[in-house]
């Protein structure tokens, strides 16, 4: 057989393009049952569940043996469960506003493109918005791999009530943009943590310019649209949402700049999983107080050692609102409810002044 021509390799295309419909819709079909299994049993308005998805999802890069991309083969499919989960229940997400944050794009990458999302002007007002009930879910940075900490999430984890029940990673990457670059620059707009992340860079190139910090990189993208002279630090996305010209490429100090979000909930995620400690791929985050004495960090730790359990990740902050007195934020592998993790968090909370755990969750999938 000789070589396809053109129109022949598309009429193969058309005939799998309607397969893989069909293979859609009976999809979707399924998870229409799946709703009413939901609605039928005891938590009947938890729609959306994040271990399962996240096992979905590894399944699929797992088995990607495509021409395909594992991270555009998981996204098809992340397009495809969003889509699904909307015939469930159609989900309002809220993030840091206005339209074109990182906030924004890691909530879709992480919900997908089927969700309707309410931008709020900061982290404490997006905590307030999920608690009020006004969205399902909310979407906050929490840790920069070039910065740390964010603060403002930590101190609202520590002052409010709401559960952890996933996690997204998002590359970051900054541009430089303005209106009219053939302007000056006498102010360049940003959020805080971006002035951060491109300090060195600003130094280098703008060094008598000034740096006004506002609420989000998207909002300083919005102000500089009318505004001659002012140049913002925002994302590619902004760039073209705006109408933006480029004045400079990916700006950050340092090179695999990544932010870690947190999806937020009011209720805990489902253990739907039959044997918890060998299917779920996932950890517990906790707040810790503990008393100012010699050992008591030591005390802390040590029912983790005992149980053989791994910690990811252990951070101080201090306390809001108390002088000099910190709480310990603390990671760990393993589902709140597994034997061993239970074990060791009934030790740990006989040791510690106060101990909130924030929710078990899956790993980042990509
Ligand atoms: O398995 C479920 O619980 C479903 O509702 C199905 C499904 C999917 O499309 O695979 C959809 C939404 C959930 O968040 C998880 C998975």
């Amino acid at each position: 057989m000789g070589k396809r021509t053109l129109s022949e390799l598309r009429d193969e295309i058309d005939v799998l393009d309607k397969k893989i419909q069909l293979l859609i819709g009976n999809r979707a079909q399924l998870v229409a049952k799946v709703a009413q299994v939901k609605k039928a049993s005891d938590d009947s308005s938890v729609f959306y569940r994040p271990e399962r998805e996240a096992q979905v999802l590894r399944s699929i890069i797992k088995r990607n043996n495509s021409l395909l991309k594992d991270k555009d083969m998981a996204y098809i499919f992340r397009q495809i469960m969003s889509a699904c989960l909307a015939l469930e229940q159609p989900l309002n997400i809220a993030y840091l506003g206005p339209e074109g944050t990182f906030t924004q794009e890691a909530a879709l990458k992480h919900f997908g493109h089927s969700v309707s999302t309410l931008d709020c002007v900061s982290i404490d007002d997006i905590f307030h918005q999920v608690e009020k009930g006004n969205a399902h879910y909310g979407v906050v940075p929490i840790e920069n791999s070039s910065n740390g900490m964010i603060g403002a999430t930590v101190d609202m984890l520590y002052s409010q009530n709401l559960k952890i029940c996933g996690e997204v990673e998002i590359a970051i990457q900054h541009q430089l943009m303005s209106a009219n670059q053939s302007q000056g620059i006498t102010v360049i707009y940003a959020h805080s943590q971006a002035l951060n992340q491109c300090q060195r860079w600003l130094n280098n190139n703008y060094p008598n310019t000034e740096l006004k910090s506002v609420a989000s990189n998207a909002l300083a993208a919005c102000i500089v649209k009318d505004e001659v002279g002012a140049a913002a630090i925002a994302s590619e996305v902004a760039l073209d949402l705006y109408g933006l010209e480029r004045i400079a490429k990916n700006i950050e100090d340092k090179a695999g700049n990544v932010t870690r979000f947190l999806i937020l909930g009011k209720e805990n995620i489902s253990t739907s999983f039959e044997n918890i400690s060998t299917s779920f791929e996932g950890k517990t985050s906790l707040l810790v107080v503990i008393k100012h004495e010699s050992g008591t960090l030591c005390d802390l730790l040590e029912p983790f050692k005992q149980q053989g359990i791994n910690m990811i990740q252990l951070e101080k902050h201090p306390i809001p609102g108390v002088k000099w007195e910190y709480l310990f934020l603390i990671d760990i592998e393993g589902h709140k409810d597994n034997k061993k993790v239970k074990l060791a968090l009934t030790e740990v909370a006989s040791r510690v002044l106060k101990v909130n755990v924030l929710g078990s969750y899956p790993i980042a999938v990509l």
